[in-house]
């Protein structure tokens, strides 16, 4: 069994080579013809996956793709040829929540801002806006969620209009693209929507580019308009709207979901999907292959407070680091390659945070993430 992999998926080797022989390709550069070799393909979200790649493939069992959108995959398509496929719903939430979580401690000391005064409109309310969501509850954070299809299907929790979320001081975008159905989300901020935002506020979109109109968000900007903008995605990747970089206050590479963890766990829930598919017992787990992080153990030895927060996040992960390797780099590398060498980084479950015995017991850490032995 040929089992054809992203190169870009951690892991591929370890968890699929007891599997059938195994063979990498390049995301971008998979053609029709190579494809057709394919017993089993593995996807990231810059392959395609339609009638236009697989109609030489005969053979084909099973396709997957290790990401949670899965706006590049034609589903109608695989299921008109009875080709089983699977995602990895769920598996970079946290670190999607964890990237936004940094942007906004960024944020907040760069225009000392009180974080626990502000208000986010968190748009979906899914796997990432809930954990987003969580993180915010931890902090003291109030937030607003609107879903009109979770509110639809009865859950429980409190729903806002869109209206109402584009109100709050900060938004947060966690939908996927969609281009039919009663809530498309393509230009979902549209330029009549972005004309309504007001200096204040805060729009970040770490979910699909084409969710906000990019040329109309970037002539708001030139205008003057003072809406501060984090940036992970863009409209058409890679060629993206270039000059709207200079108008965002921190600017990535569609990297929000790229803790180590997050990657990986999309190859382990392929892996655990295919063994389903092929009726084998899975022997292997993500733990048996993850590194230990650079920090494992901090120890608090004072009352926790917003600084103390802060600087644990930050330690982890601060977005400031993958900003200044877009501004510098993106020109020499190029915007996929920014992604394929995107260095290491730990999600905050990776540090355990102990307190001294004279610290105060308030368990913020645990609720935000961290492990925290109690
Ligand atoms: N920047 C990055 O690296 C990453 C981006 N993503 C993107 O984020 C998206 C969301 O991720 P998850 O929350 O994990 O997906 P999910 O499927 O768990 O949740 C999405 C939620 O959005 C809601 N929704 C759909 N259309 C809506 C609309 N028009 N208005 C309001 N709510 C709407 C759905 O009802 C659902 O509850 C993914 O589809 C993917 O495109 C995901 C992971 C990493
Ligand atoms: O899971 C998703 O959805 C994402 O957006 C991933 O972070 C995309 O990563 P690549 O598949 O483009 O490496």
């Amino acid at each position: 069994m040929k089992i054809y992999y992203d190169e870009n998926m951690p892991f591929a080797r370890e968890f699929f080579s007891g599997l059938g022989e195994l063979v990498p390709f390049a995301g971008r550069e998979l053609s029709q013809e190579t494809a057709a070799e394919a017993d089993v393909l593995l996807v990231r979200s810059i392959t395609r996956v339609n009638q236009a790649l697989l109609q030489s493939n005969k053979q084909i069992q099973f396709v997957g793709t290790a990401t949670i959108g899965v706006d590049h995959i034609d589903q109608a398509y695989l299921n008109s040829r009875n080709i089983s496929f699977s995602a990895a719903p769920g598996c970079n939430a946290v670190s999607v929540a964890e990237y936004v979580l940094s942007a906004l401690v960024v944020l907040a000391e760069r225009y000392l801002l009180d974080l626990s005064g502000l208000t986010v409109g968190i748009v979906g309310a899914g796997n990432t806006g809930t954990r987003l969501s969580e993180k915010l509850k931890a902090l003291g954070i109030r937030y607003y969620l609107c879903d009109p299809l979770l509110a639809e299907q009865g859950d429980e929790r409190e729903f806002v209009s869109l209206e109402r979320v584009l109100s709050c001081d900060v938004i947060s975008l966690h939908v996927p693209l969609t281009t039919a159905g009663q809530y498309p989300s393509y230009h979902l901020l549209n330029r009549e929507r972005l004309t309504r935002l007001t200096d204040k506020q805060i729009l970040i979109n770490a979910c699909r580019g084409e969710v906000v109109d990019n040329q109309a968000l970037l002539e708001l900007k030139q205008a003057g308009h003072g809406l501060k903008l984090v940036w992970d995605v863009w409209e058409n990747e890679p060629d993206i709207l270039m000059p709207l970089i200079d108008h965002t206050e921190i600017a990535t590479a569609h990297i929000a979901g790229y803790s180590l963890e997050g990657k990986a766990r999309g190859t382990e829930m392929l892996y655990l999907a295919l063994c389903k598919q092929l009726k084998i017992k899975p022997k292997l787990t993500l733990s048996q292959f993850l590194p230990p992080a650079s920090i494992t153990h901090v120890e608090i030895k004072q009352h926790f407070d917003e600084i103390i927060l802060n600087q644990l996040v930050k330690m982890v992960y601060d977005v400031r680091r993958d900003d200044g390797i877009f501004r510098q780099q993106l020109s020499c590398q190029g915007f996929d390659m920014l992604r394929k060498n995107y260095p290491v980084r730990r999600e905050f479950s990776a540090v355990t945070v102990a307190l001294a015995e004279q610290a105060s017991n308030n368990d913020v850490p645990h609720q935000l993430g961290f492990n925290f032995p109690r």
